[in-house]
């Protein structure tokens, strides 16, 4: 036999075994409706891909679709069949109560650790892990999450601000920035760097690294969040063969030696019990813990650098989209600086964390930021026993869609929050929908169940404050730039709110304008 002829048999071999895996994995769900394509969109291949047709639905096809899929099927679950490098199943779920079931039946459905690799650079970690070894992370970092951590997040987040205002903006009436989020994300970093890890950085600090390292804090972290998937796929031998990966080593090693510090400070210096920072929380309670189930430092790395990442993405992008959303409706900016101000002239200049349940619509334009743009676009779990999900279809008929042992399922948190069934014209961006009634199972930008997130009220809390000091001081609009002069509000909308994956949903560019306000403020 040829050569060739041994290459096509092999060829036809291999691809008769991919179409047969493909073919049983379509009839494992009983062929129920949704994309059909080559690549799996969880492989890192399809991950980076747009959206092609047959081949990858796209890395970002969650909040780029939205619900669209889902009006497609006609119901409120939808799969996806690909064929290579394995034949995946993926059920993608918007309907509230199916998506409770698999938050809340954690042996049945659980976390692919698989896929978190990328977040495990320094050590397993709370999110990264499943099981026992989760259960023993979240017994000792939950407590770190406590009132007096929330009270000193309120009162760092004032300083900060405060200071920003005062030694960076000053008296300028304008502050204009071509991205937002250079704003929002050392801000955000300010904050967890303070009431996370009792680490001050000053506005005024500037952009050089202390005596012993190469990089700032700052640098060292924001390189790392940002180039985290480089650090994932490229050898540790070959990264310094460009500049940007040797930049990306020495964010790397520069970060390590920051959290070592961090920790090594921390413990000289004794006295745990004085301080409420996530840091202390998390060293005491490793402390007082049982010999055998404490964190190695591998673990107490990888814990802190999850808290630095979570504490501050998340944040920054949520931030940015909540300011882009109030720049493009100033009926509703309008609206939230009165009610602000509303209640400064009740409690006084400076508000406190006890007078934070008062500013409900900061919190409901937040809930509906938050809404429109999740961080987690959606989660994805594995499938452990052959079970059912069901749903309904348009006409109210019900749905049993059979899930395989193996099979993966997306809470699909964009397409929940967009769907019709629980949320009126869900596009229209409505604040006061969150001060009636509302559909709470229906909202899950902080996920649910045993692993809802555990920095829901450090956000809210350094939100609030964040939002009450710059809109009582400022009005935001979008930086009006020639070339998109003649733009429609759709277009501009468009431009403004386009987005990609990165370890969360990512605003690419949202240029906006900080105006000074003509009314001196209270605050
Ligand atoms: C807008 C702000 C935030 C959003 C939307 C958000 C969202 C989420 C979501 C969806 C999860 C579940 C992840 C999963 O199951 O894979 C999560 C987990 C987590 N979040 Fe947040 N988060 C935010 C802010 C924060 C902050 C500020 C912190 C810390 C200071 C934090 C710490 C954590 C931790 C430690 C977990 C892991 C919980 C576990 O697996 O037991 N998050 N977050």
């Amino acid at each position: 036999m040829s050569l060739t002829l041994l290459a096509s048999a092999i060829a036809t071999i291999y691809v008769t075994h991919r179409l047969v895996d493909y073919w049983r994995a379509a009839r494992s769900i009983n062929n129920h409706p949704g994309y059909r394509t080559l690549l799996a969109q969880t492989s890192s291949i399809g991950h980076f891909f747009p959206p092609i047709p047959g081949i990858t639905p796209g890395g970002n096809h969650l909040f780029m679709n939205k619900y669209r899929m889902y009006e497609i099927v006609g119901c409120d679950i939808h799969s996806a069949v690909s064929a290579w490098p394995t034949a995946t199943t993926t059920l993608f779920v918007a309907d509230a109560a199916a998506i409770k079931q698999v938050a809340l039946a954690r042996t049945r459905f659980q976390k692919p650790v698989h896929h978190y690799d990328v977040l495990e650079l320094y050590g397993r970690n709370l999110i990264t892990a499943e099981g026992d070894e989760w259960k023993k992370y979240r017994k000792i970092c939950a407590p770190a999450f406590s009132e007096r951590n929330n009270r000193l997040v309120w009162e760092e987040t004032i300083k900060i601000m405060d200071s920003l205002f005062e030694d960076v903006w000053g008296s300028k009436e304008i502050i204009a920035t071509d991205h937002v989020v250079e704003i929002t994300l050392p801000i955000a970093l300010f904050v967890i760097g303070a009431a996370g890890f009792g680490r001050k950085i000053s506005w005024k600090d500037g952009d050089l690294a202390p005596p012993g390292h190469r990089l700032t804090f700052k640098e060292a972290l924001h390189v790392v969040s940002t180039d985290v998937f480089i650090k994932l796929v490229v050898p540790d031998r070959a990264l310094g063969l460009t500049e940007r990966l040797r930049s990306v080593k020495v964010a790397f090693e520069e970060l390590k030696q920051y959290m070592l510090e961090m920790i090594d400070e921390r413990q000289r210096a004794g006295n745990l019990e004085g301080r409420h920072d996530l840091l202390s929380s998390l060293l005491n309670a490793n402390d007082l813990d049982s010999g055998e189930s404490k964190l190695t430092v591998s673990e107490l790395l990888g814990n802190i650098f999850i808290f630095l990442l979570a504490g501050h993405e998340t944040t920054a992008h949520t931030l940015c989209f909540t300011f882009a959303l109030l720049a493009l409706h100033p009926d509703e900016q309008e609206i939230l600086y009165q009610h602000t101000q509303s209640v400064l002239s009740r409690v006084g200049d400076a508000p406190t964390y006890d007078n934070m349940p008062l500013f409900t619509q900061s919190l409901a334009v937040f809930y509906e930021t938050l809404r429109m743009f999740p961080p987690a676009t959606g989660i994805m779990k594995t499938c452990m026993e052959d079970t059912t999900l069901a749903t309904t279809d348009a006409l109210g008929n019900q749905i049993v869609v059979p899930v395989p042992k193996g099979a993966d399922v997306t809470m699909d948190f964009t397409a929940l929050h967009y769907n019709p069934r629980y949320w009126d014209e869900p596009h229209a961006f409505r604040p006061s929908r969150f001060l009636k009634e509302w559909p709470r199972d229906a909202f899950l930008p902080f996920s649910t169940g045993a692993r809802a997130c555990l920095g829901r009220k450090f956000f809210e809390t350094e939100g609030i404050a964040i939002l009450t000091k710059v809109i009582s001081r400022y009005r935001i609009e979008v930086k009006e730039e020639p070339q998109f002069a003649l733009e429609t509000f759709e277009q501009r909308k468009a431009r403004i709110f386009k987005t990609r994956l990165g370890l969360t949903l990512t605003p690419i560019k949202v240029p906006l304008v900080f105006k000074l306000r003509e009314t001196k403020t209270v605050t």
